[in-house]
C-alpha cells in the first residue's frame, strides 16, 4: 500500500497504521529525499567514493602476484624476483590499510554529518508543532524516533555507501580477472551464485517487516517506563496497587520484543548459513576442475591458487551485496519513520507575510469566537501513540460565540464549574490553538495575521504547574531573558516574594529545581514562574491561579507577587480567589463554553445566577485582601 507522506492532501493522512509502512514498496521519493540530505556532503562522498574504488581495485593484486611468485619466480628459481615481488604483495597491504584509515575518517564524518543534519532538522520541527501534537504523542516514543531511528538511518545509509560501491567494484574487477585467468572454471562457479540471490531476496522482506515491529516494540517498551518511572507516574501505580498488572503487561511487551529479536537472529542465520555453504561449495569446484585441467596442462598451478584465493575475494563482495538489499531495506525504514515526523505538518502556522505585532500591544479582544478541539488524527501520527485509536468524533464545540474586550490595563477574570471552558480561552491567546470560527484580536491584528515570535514576546503566561526545567534558578529565570542581569534577576524575585527563599538556600541563584531538583512547593513554584514572567515583561499576562491552599502567609506573599506581575499590564486571570475577581475590572462567568453572565463583582452579586452560586461555594475569603 503506497501512503507515503506527499504533498497535499488533508492533514490527516498521517495517521496511518504501522503496517503500511512495513509492506515497503520502497518509495523512490523517500530515495530522492535521502540524497537531498546526502547533497551537502556531496565533496566528502565523491572523495570517499574515488578511495573506494581504488581500494577495492586493488583486491586483485596479491592474487595475481601470488601466481607470478609462483608461475614465474619459484619455477624459474629466480629469488630476486621472489623477493621483489614478496615486497610488492607488501606494500600492496599498506596502501591497502592506508586506504582502510582514509575511508573510515571521510565514512565517519559523512555518517555524523547526516546524524547532525537530520537530528537539527527534526528537534527544529518537532519543536514548533501546535501544543496539540504534544498532547498526543508520547514522549517515549518520540524520544526513541529521534534517537534510534536517526542513528539506525545514519549507519544504515554510510554502510551502504561504503559496502555498495566497493563491492560492487571488487566484485567486477574479482570476476573479470578470474575469467580472464579461466573462463570454464569461473563460470562453472558462477552458476552457483543465484542460491545466493534467492535467499537474499526472501529473506530481506522478512527481516525488514520484523525489524521494523522490533523496533516499535522497543519503542513501546521505553514508554511504558518513561510513563511510569517519573515521580507523577510512580505515584499513581503506588496508590492503585497495580503493581503486579503493570509487572504482567511490561513483562507480555518484553516478550514480544524477546521473540521477534530470537526470529531475526534464527532468520540472520539461516542466511548465512547459506551465505557460507555456497563459497565452501565454490572451492571445492576451483580446486577439482582447476587440478583436472592443470593435470591436462591447461592450467598452471599458479593459476589454480590465484583463482582459489580470487574466489574467496569474489564471495565477500557477493555476499555484502546481497546484504545490501537488507541494509537499505532497514535504513530506508529508518529515514520514513524520521520524514514521517518531518513531514507533519503543524496546525498553527505563521501566514507568509505576516506583521510584527508591537511590544506594547495591550489590548485583548474576542470577537464571537467559537472553537473545536482538533482531532488526533489532525494533529499527531499513529504511530508515536502507543495506543493508537482511530477517533470517531472530535471534542464537539468547546467554546461558542465568545466576545469580550481587555482594554489596556484592565483584569478580566475568568470563572466557572469545571471543564467550563476557561482554560481553553486562555489557549487561544497566544495561538497555542486556533479559533474555528470569529478571531483573537490583539491591538486589533488577528493574532493569525501577526508574527509568531512576536505574539509570543507580547503575551506571558504563568500556568498552576509552571513548569521549570532541570537547572538552576537562575538558569530558568534567564531563559526568560538571556540578557537579565543578576540585579534585575533580584528585583524580579523580589516582586515575585520569593527572593527570601532564594537567599536562605544554600546555593543561591544555582540551586537546581525542576524534575529532580530542589522541591518548590506549588506557592512557591508559581512565585518563581512570576518572577520568570516579570523578566519577560510581556504587555498582556495570562495567569492560572493557585487553587493549592495557601496558608495565610503565601495567600499574601502570592497576593502581592500577583499585584507586580499584573501591574500596568493587560491579564487574563482564570481566578480561583475572592480578591482577583474583586479587583477585576470585567469577569466573565462560562458555564459549558458560553459566557452565560459578565460584569464587575458588585453587579453579577446583585444579578444572582450562576457567580452568586460560584461566589458562595468556590471563592474562599481571602485572609489578606
Ligand atoms: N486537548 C483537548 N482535546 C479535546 N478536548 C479537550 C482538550 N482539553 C480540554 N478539552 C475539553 O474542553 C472542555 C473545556 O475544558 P477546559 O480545560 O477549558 O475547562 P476549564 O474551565 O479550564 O476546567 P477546569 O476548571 O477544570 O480546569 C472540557 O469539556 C474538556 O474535556
Amino acid at each position: 500500500m503506497s501512503m507515503g507522506p506527499g504533498a497535499g492532501g488533508p492533514p490527516w493522512r498521517f495517521l496511518r497504521s504501522d503496517r503500511s509502512v512495513v509492506d515497503n514498496k520502497i518509495e523512490r521519493k523517500t530515495v530522492r529525499r535521502v540524497l537531498g540530505f546526502a547533497r551537502p556532503h556531496r565533496r566528502l562522498i565523491a572523495g570517499f567514493l574515488a578511495v573506494t574504488v581504488v581500494d577495492a581495485g586493488l583486491v586483485v593484486v596479491p592474487p595475481l602476484l601470488l601466481k607470478a611468485i609462483i608461475d614465474d619466480a619459484v619455477s624459474g628459481g629466480d629469488l630476486s624476483l621472489v623477493i621483489w615481488l614478496a615486497a610488492l604483495v607488501a606494500l600492496v597491504a599498506v596502501v591497502d590499510a592506508g586506504f582502510g584509515l582514509i575511508t573510515g575518517w571521510l565514512s565517519s564524518r559523512i555518517g555524523e554529518g547526516l546524524i547532525y543534519d537530520l537530528r537539527t532538522q527534526v528537534f527544529a520541527h518537532v519543536q514548533r508543532q501546535s501544543l496539540a501534537f504534544f498532547t498526543r504523542t508520547q514522549t517515549g516514543a518520540l524520544v526513541s524516533r529521534l534517537n534510534n531511528d536517526v542513528i539506525g538511518a545514519q549507519r544504515a545509509f554510510t554502510s551502504t555507501l561504503q559496502g555498495t560501491v566497493s563491492n560492487i567494484i571488487a566484485a567486477i574487477v574479482v570476476g573479470v580477472t578470474m575469467l580472464f585467468l579461466s573462463w570454464p572454471v569461473t563460470l562453472l562457479c558462477v552458476a552457483l551464485f543465484p542460491i545466493l540471490l534467492i535467499a537474499s531476496r526472501v529473506v530481506s522482506h522478512k527481516l525488514a517487516d520484523l525489524s521494523r515491529q522490533q523496533m516499535d516494540g522497543n519503542a513501546d517498551l521505553g514508554n511504558a517506563m518513561t510513563e511510569r518511572f517519573n515521580v507523577g507516574g510512580a505515584m499513581l501505580l503506588k496508590l492503585f496497587g497495580r503493581r503486579d498488572v503493570e509487572d504482567a503487561t511490561y513483562a507480555r511487551k518484553a516478550a514480544v520484543v524477546r521473540d521477534l529479536g530470537i526470529r531475526i537472529s534464527l532468520l540472520t542465520r539461516v542466511f548465512f548459513a547459506a551465505m557460507t555453504l555456497v563459497p565452501q561449495l565454490a572451492t571445492a569446484l576451483v580446486y577439482g576442475i582447476g587440478g583436472w585441467l592443470a593435470i591436462r596442462g591447461d592450467l598452471s598451478v599458479g593459476t589454480i591458487v590465484a583463482l582459489g584465493v580470487l574466489l574467496t575475494r569474489l564471495l565477500g563482495p557477493l555476499q555484502g551485496l546481497s546484504n545490501v538489499r537488507i541494509d537499505v531495506m532497514t535504513a530506508l525504514v529508518s529515514f520514513d519513520r524520521v520524514f514521517e515526523v518531518l513531514d507533519l505538518p503543524s496546525l498553527i502556522q505563521e501566514k507568509p507575510g505576516a506583521v510584527e505585532l508591537p511590544r506594547t500591544a495591550s489590548k485583548l479582544e474576542f470577537d464571537h469566537v467559537a472553537f473545536t478541539y482538533p482531532r488526533a488524527d489532525q494533529i499527531s501520527l499513529a504511530s508515536l501513540e502507543t495506543v493508537a485509536r482511530k477517533e470517531s468524533g472530535d471534542s464537539g464545540q468547546v467554546l461558542h460565540d465568545v466576545s469580550f474586550t481587555a482594554e489596556p490595563g484592565q483584569m478580566v477574570a475568568l470563572v466557572g464549574p469545571s471543564g467550563a471552558g476557561k482554560t481553553t480561552v486562555t489557549h487561544l491567546v497566544a495561538r497555542l490553538y486556533d479559533v474555528e470560527r470569529g478571531a483573537v484580536r490583539v491591538d486589533g491584528h488577528d493574532v493569525r495575521d501577526v508574527t509568531l515570535q512576536s505574539l509570543e514576546d507580547a503575551v506571558g503566561y504563568v500556568t498552576q504547574d509552571a513548569h521549570m526545567f532541570h537547572d538552576t534558578i537562575r538558569a530558568n529565570l534567564l531563559y526568560a531573558r538571556p540578557e537579565a542581569t543578576d540585579d534585575e534577576i533580584w528585583a524580579a524575585l523580589e516582586a515575585a516574594q520569593i527572593a527570601h527563599l532564594v537567599r536562605v538556600l544554600r546555593d543561591g541563584l544555582d540551586t537546581v529545581v525542576g524534575d529532580r531538583g530542589y522541591r518548590l512547593s506549588g506557592g512557591e513554584r508559581q512565585r518563581l514562574a512570576i518572577a520568570r514572567l516579570l523578566l519577560k515583561a510581556p504587555s498582556i499576562v495570562v495567569l492560572d491561579e493557585a487553587t493549592a491552599h495557601l496558608d495565610s502567609e503565601s495567600e499574601a506573599a502570592v497576593q502581592g507577587a500577583l499585584d507586580a506581575a499584573l501591574e500596568g499590564r493587560t491579564s487574563l486571570v482564570i481566578a480561583h480567589r475572592l480578591s482577583t475577581v474583586r479587583n477585576a475590572d470585567l469577569i466573565l462567568v462560562l458555564d459549558d463554553g458560553r459566557v452565560v453572565q459578565s460584569g464587575t463583582h458588585a453587579d453579577l452579586l446583585a444579578a444572582g445566577g450562576l457567580y452568586a452560586t460560584l461566589h458562595a461555594t468556590q471563592f474562599r475569603e481571602a485572609p489578606v485582601g
